[in-house]
């Protein structure tokens, strides 16, 4: 088994602290995050090069691996599972409950959520923060969210792909340019998520706090 140091795997939701220690020991989970580690390196490439950043390698930038149980009850129908926000990070790929929906992302012209509902043998793709601050605005964050739609319990597993390893993230001088004035100050990941957690701006708001 290859080991991929970047991957911090949390289980979230996953009942008793030896259920938790039990899944995380576990080979097919071990397998499952390094599978989904190719691929989120693979796609991250894919969108870098669809900027024009071409050969940009993600394979040794920090990410976190997550499965998310929802106990959802009858109580729980109609409320959130999951407040609104984005991810802070570059990318995620995330793996719906492929028979449970309940994820909205916020069209942000109409206003509205819209269901993403499951598709099976898919992976939804989504950018985060630091994906539209290293993009300089060519990428947007997405917000999205989820609903407790039955009384049965929801699954999904996340792979964030978060920030470069030790550097300070800034766009990339080929994306500045006279038409497209750098818009994001440099800064460290980690500072960003403290930002996140002490102003309590989830959904992208803090990203303004690192205006040019
Ligand atoms: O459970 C889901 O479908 C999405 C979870 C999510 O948005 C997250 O973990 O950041
Ligand atoms: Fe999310």
């Amino acid at each position: 088994m290859v080991e991929i140091p970047a991957i911090d795997l949390r289980l979230a939701g996953a009942g008793s602290a030896e259920e938790t220690a039990r899944l995380r020991d576990a080979e097919t989970v071990k397998a499952y995050a390094e599978r989904m580690h190719e691929l989120i390196v693979d796609v991250a490439g894919k969108v870098a090069a669809s900027l024009g950043l071409d050969g940009r390698s993600f394979q040794d930038w920090p990410c976190q691996f997550r499965m998310n149980r929802y106990n959802y009850t009858q109580d729980s129908v109609g409320s959130p599972g999951v407040q609104v926000h984005t991810d802070s990070g570059f990318l995620t790929v995330l793996q719906e409950d492929e028979c449970v929906g309940g994820l909205e992302v916020l069209a942000p012209a109409a206003g509205e959520f819209v269901p993403v509902d499951p598709l099976p043998g898919s992976f939804v793709v989504n950018i985060g923060d630091v994906g539209q601050a290293g993009s300089n605005g060519r990428l947007h964050n997405v917000k999205h969210r989820v609903q407790c739609v039955a009384a049965v319990p929801r699954v999904s597993i996340a792979m964030f792909l978060l920030a470069p390893k030790h550097d300070t993230e800034s766009a990339p001088e080929e994306l500045v340019d006279d038409g497209h004035p750098r818009r994001f100050r440099e800064f460290k990941y980690d500072d960003y998520r403290r930002l996140r957690l002490s102003t309590g701006e989830r959904a992208g708001e803090a990203l303004a706090r690192l205006a040019a």
